[in-house]
């Protein structure tokens, strides 16, 4: 049997485990909570948080010790005002009998309660109530002690830094998908292309497969922003790019390479296959009709293919393709070229 000290010891180094491989907050929190369970002696824990923290409706089970037996998953605020009360002041509430615990009672009332003791203590995020971590017995006469209270807080406390841990790693991970993607168009950018291009390159070494590039430019784009406006020339952009990613395989990586230039990375095409998909792609584009304000908005694009053999560097692909690509506008534009 641990001591209480022991138990708290315990649960320091259970909370600072990684959380990067948790996909659900079921199993960010599920040693937690099983640490809770081994120490408290109770019948199931469960962590709730609030729908919004600045003005909070619902109160939402995220994770349980039990979910298999029936457990409500959410709270209407409204429905418990004595006891959201005290929530929301950040009090613990340790209710030995939940049914004459002024704080409780209409917890059993709502039906929502099978619990004979309850002790709930509030999860803080940023200073603000956010939600609790729920501790029930079902046994008759469950008396809680100073030393179950002091360990269920710091419970709540390792979940709420587990979740605000989990917070910050969805924003990082938000934020390298920023730094990749290009808001006008939707498709991933030219940092994100370079370093594709390298993966791409490395797996071709590897397995021995071909690989191409096709740079496209649009033809005569400037022409578009002057006669339409830069506003319909975005939307020329956005169009376009959609109409070609739809065309495209799964691995197949269409970037925005600079302002009307388009770069895609074909793994396990060879150059005949990817002045086909050009082909298509030229053809597609030149069939499209943007409307813009009652007015129609025609466009072409030149393409240049290139295959990158083994023995070719990134660099050196990207050139002939960009050289493909002058060809192509030379030869009257609106056509494939390959180096
Ligand atoms: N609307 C809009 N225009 C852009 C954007 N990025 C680049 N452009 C415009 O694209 C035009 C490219 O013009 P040029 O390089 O002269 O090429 P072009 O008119 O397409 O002519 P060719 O390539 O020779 O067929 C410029 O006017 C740029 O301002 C963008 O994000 N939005």
């Amino acid at each position: 049997m641990l001591t209480p000290q022991q138990a708290r010891q315990r649960l320091r180094r259970v909370s600072s485990h990684s959380i990067e491989i948790a996909e659900s907050y079921d199993e960010l929190l599920n040693d937690l909570l099983k640490e809770g369970l081994h120490f408290l002696d109770v019948d199931r824990i469960s962590v709730w948080l609030v729908d919004h923290i600045d003005s909070p409706n619902q109160l939402n089970c995220i994770a349980s010790s039990d979910f298999q037996n029936e457990q409500a998953n959410s709270l209407e605020i409204h429905q418990y005002p004595t006891y959201f009360e005290q929530i929301l002041l950040g009090h613990t509430i340790a209710a030995n009998n939940v049914a004459q615990d002024n704080r409780t009672t209409e917890l059993i009332i709502h039906n929502q309660n099978s619990s004979r003791a309850l002790l709930d203590t509030v999860i803080y995020l940023n200073g603000k109530p956010h939600g609790v971590v729920s501790c029930e017995s079902f046994a008759e006469h469950h008396i809680w002690t100073e030393d179950d209270i002091v360990y269920a807080e710091s419970l709540a406390d390792s979940c709420s830094r587990r979740l605000m841990a989990l917070e910050t790693l969805k924003l990082q991970n938000q934020l390298k998908e920023m730094v990749f993607v290009d808001t006008l168009t939707g498709l991933k950018n030219r940092r994100y292309f370079n370093e594709r291009v390298q993966s791409a390159k490395n797996s071709q070494y590897r397995l021995q497969t071909p690989l191409s590039l096709i740079m496209i430019d649009l033809d005569h784009f400037k022409q578009i922003n002057d006669e339409f406006g830069h506003e319909a020339g975005d939307i020329v952009l956005a169009k376009f790019a959609k109409n070609c990613q739809k065309q495209l395989r799964l691995e197949d990586v269409l970037c925005r390479y600079g302002g009307e230039e388009f770069i895609i990375i074909l793994p396990y095409t060879a150059e005949q296959q990817a002045i086909q998909l050009a082909e298509r792609l030229r053809l597609s584009i030149e069939n499209m009709t943007i409307q813009h304000e009652q007015k129609i908005i025609k466009l072409t694009a030149s393409f240049g293919v290139a295959e990158m053999g083994l023995e070719h560097t990134i660099e050196e692909t990207i050139k002939k393709a960009d050289i493909a690509v002058y060809r192509a506008k030379d030869a009257g534009r609106n056509c494939v070229i390959a180096n």
